[in-house]
């Protein structure tokens, strides 16, 4: 018989062609009669072809061979004693050679002995001589069709094989994690993903409860999956869980941590041979995605998109969110909560002048001392730049809030030591009280921001609540400030001077270089509404460089126009000032334009002098030395003392428009004389700034106040009309001289 089942292909993705194919029998079977005697042969011959076979004969058993060599037959009909070579013989060849094809013994022997002999030398049948006709043909039919149907199952068996050597190999070559279990919860089935995945072998996990390999604050979910006994549509889908890796595995570091997060996928599985009422669970089957790189990636954008990434602090989202939670609550339990806004002073100066990592590292260690400041419920956020805010949740009373903002100025003015820099640093706050001063949190997170703002305008290092009416420039100032940082770039800024005229001579002394800024859609802006936030946000020192640089490069341009040589003053603000390079910005200017000293006078407020006594003293005392002049603007209203005064190398003293233009008032006239009295007194020269009048002239002049600036002789005027005043051969305003 012939049970041996074909090899099948050890690549199951590269299937032997031939095997795939169905082989069938021709369209008229072939059959091979071989017998020593002719008549026999020519009567089977006839028999069979008879039924439309095709049939070859054999004479003998060496014919046979002959022929069994030459092609394949369906059957072969054999005698057995043959003279030269006998039909056992032949037998044996053809079970050798053509295995497949079925023998049937046609024999004159009729012992049942030679019958069993003939079968188990592989025949498929024994027919006794003389035959039946029809009993032969039967005989014949029926090993045709009992061969082909055993050709068919062989095929079928072999696409069997095949098709679950593609299905071993699909599941254990997969990216995911498939497995079956028992009733009991029990893997039955693991494939080898399970290893590169978990570290654990088939082995380790087969016959092992599925709970060995759970995590265990998933365990509950995971109940629910991997016992799922529905199957189709309904059952569970993508369910994440994190499985655990094998603590003892070998190769620990292809695991990639401890865990693994999955999305799981399974079904239950049912006895296939029960009937459709009667189910038989069996146990069930899954298939566990691994999804721990993308988790990873979905927290990393999450931790990117809630948090700070210099500080690791939470970011305005965040604190948005525990703000939203806090507000609930504190409704809730009819309790208080403040929002702190936070900006540091001057950052920016120490930003731009030390450098970025210095500023980064200054930020990580305002934001640890402002932790240190607070409690464990508390939230402190940084929203941007310098800009933090805080959350305190819980609040009794608004002098909560002014004692933890006490502590935090208070720990904040002690020096910071970054990269061998000692760092002072000041921080001002602005606060609101929810319910108190709304609910919204957009809303508090603004009110205490223009509170902060408010808290600058002050003096700075301070904390101010946030008050109604307090709303309106802030939103103006952030425009400003956005468009600010782009004037530079656009080229939108432009200089005017304003002349300072000797009134005895009439000839002009100086200008002033005023700031205008050609806004783009607003149009030409005045200092008043720009200074204020550029010097506010930082972008006062590179405009004040600018301006420095303007200035020198249109002195310049005059001497070499061989026009008189004037003084022009500069505005300086605070920031400039404090800036470290700011001797070194002013030195370039001058330099660069090959400028004498004495024709630069910066413009220092005198409040601003008083600021930072010591610090301004050394720098304006290094400036004065190369000769460049200084003067005191707005003088008057700082209420300085001309003790202190007198540390400066000041050369010019301005006073204040507020004073002249009130001039008729008696108290005021008796200031600006003594004001003009001590100006000549210390051998300085003394401006009177804002004159718009006659009178106001005269006042002056009668004072022995001779240089005035003011729309009496000249509103600021642009660098073209200020070259042709410089022109005309009157130098200036001779006929207006009194
Ligand atoms: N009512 C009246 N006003 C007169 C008269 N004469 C002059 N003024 C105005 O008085 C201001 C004098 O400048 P300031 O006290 O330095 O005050 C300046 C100065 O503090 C600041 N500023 C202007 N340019 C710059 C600059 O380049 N850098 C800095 N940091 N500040 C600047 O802006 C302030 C205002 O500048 P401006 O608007 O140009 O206003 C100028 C000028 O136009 C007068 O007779 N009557």
């Amino acid at each position: 018989m012939h049970k041996e089942n074909a090899p099948v292909s050890d690549d199951p993705l590269h299937p032997h062609p031939q095997r795939s194919t169905v082989s069938s029998f021709p369209a008229r079977p072939r059959i091979l009669v071989v017998d020593d005697e002719i008549l026999i042969l020519e009567g089977m011959r006839r028999l069979l072809a008879a039924r439309d076979y095709d049939v070859t004969t054999a004479n003998g058993g060496c014919e046979a061979l002959i022929a069994i060599g030459k092609q394949q037959f369906d059957v072969i009909l054999l005698d057995l004693g043959m003279p030269d070579l006998s039909g056992a013989e032949v037998l044996r060849f053809v079970a050798d050679r053509s295995a497949d094809t079925p023998v049937i013994v046609v024999s004159g022997d009729s012992t049942i002995d030679a019958a069993i002999r003939a079968l188990r030398g592989g025949a498929a049948d024994f027919v006794r001589k003389p035959y039946e006709p029809e009993e032969l043909l039967r005989r014949v039919d029926n090993t045709l069709t009992r061969r082909r149907l055993e050709r068919e199952n062989n095929h079928i068996l072999q696409r069997l094989q095949q098709s679950e050597k593609w299905h071993r190999f699909l599941v254990n070559s997969s990216p995911d994690f498939i497995y079956t279990l028992d009733c009991d919860g029990r893997f039955t089935f693991v494939n080898d993903r399970v290893e590169s995945l978990l570290g654990y072998t088939r082995e380790d996990l087969l016959g092992q409860h599925y709970s060995t390999i759970i995590h265990e604050e998933d365990l509950a979910r995971a109940e629910h999956v991997f016992n799922e006994r529905r199957a189709g549509d309904r059952s569970a889908r993508n369910i994440e869980i994190r499985l655990k890796c094998n603590p003892g595995m070998r190769r620990p570091r292809l695991m990639n941590g401890r865990c693994k997060a999955v999305e799981l996928t399974a079904t239950g599985m049912y006895d296939e041979d029960a009937t459709l009422f009667e189910r038989r669970f069996i146990g069930s089957y899954g298939v566990a995605k691994d999804v721990t790189e993308r988790k990873q990636a979905e927290e990393t954008v999450h931790y990117q998109a809630y948090h700070d990434l210099l500080t690791g602090l939470p970011n305005r989202a965040l604190f948005r969110d525990h703000l939203a939670l806090m507000l609930a609550q504190a409704k809730r339990s009819h309790k208080t909560l403040a929002v702190l806004s936070l900006d540091l002073d001057h950052f920016k100066v120490i930003n731009d002048s030390l450098g970025h990592t210095i500023g980064d590292e200054l930020l990580l260690a305002v934001g640890a001392r402002l932790r240190q400041c607070l409690r464990e419920g508390d939230t402190l956020a940084r929203l941007g730049g310098d800009e933090f805010a805080v959350l305190l949740p819980t609040l009794l009373s608004r002098g909560d809030v002014e004692q933890i903002c006490r502590k935090i100025i208070q720990v904040l003015s002690r020096p910071v030591y970054v990269k061998g820099h000692e760092i002072y640093i000041s921080v001002s706050i602005g606060a609101c009280v929810a319910p108190d001063d709304g609910e919204m949190i957009d809303s508090l997170i603004r009110q205490a921001e223009i509170a902060m703002y408010q808290a600058k305008a002050q003096g700075r290092s301070r904390l101010q609540f946030w008050e109604a009416g307090m709303q309106a420039p802030y939103s103006e100032r952030m425009q400003i400030e956005a468009d600010l940082r782009r004037a530079l770039a656009r080229n939108e800024f432009v200089l005017f001077y304003q002349p300072q005229v000797d009134t005895v001579s009439g000839e002009v002394r100086g200008f002033e270089a005023l700031l205008r800024w050609w806004h783009p859609q607003r149009g030409f802006l005045s200092p008043a509404e720009f200074i204020p936030v550029a010097e506010e946000s930082g972008v006062i020192v590179p405009i004040g460089d600018w301006v420095l640089r303007e200035a020198s490069a249109q002195m310049a341009e005059w001497r070499r126009a061989g026009l008189p040589q004037v003084r022009l003053s500069v505005n300086i603000s605070a920031r400039q000032l404090e800036s470290p390079d700011f001797v070194e910005s002013v030195m370039r200017a001058v330099q660069v334009h090959a400028l004498d000293g004495q024709q630069i006078e910066l413009e220092i407020t005198e409040s601003l002098l008083m600021r930072d006594f010591e610090a301004n003293a050394i720098k304006l005392g290094r400036l004065s030395a190369s000769g460049i002049r200084l003067a005191i603007d707005d003088f008057g209203t700082g209420y300085s003392s001309f003790k202190y005064l007198s540390r400066f190398p000041i050369h010019t003293l301005k006073i204040d428009q507020s004073f002249i233009q009130e001039l008729e008032r008696e108290e005021n006239l008796s200031i600006v004389n003594a004001m003009v009295a001590m100006g000549r007194g210390m051998n300085l020269n003394v401006v009177a700034e804002g004159v718009e009048t006659q009178s106001q002239l005269a006042c002056l002049q009668q004072m022995q106040c001779h240089e005035m600036q003011g729309h009496y002789y000249s509103v600021p005027m642009s660098g073209h009309d200020a070259t042709a005043l410089l022109g005309r051969h009157t130098r200036g305003f001779v006929e207006a001289a009194g």
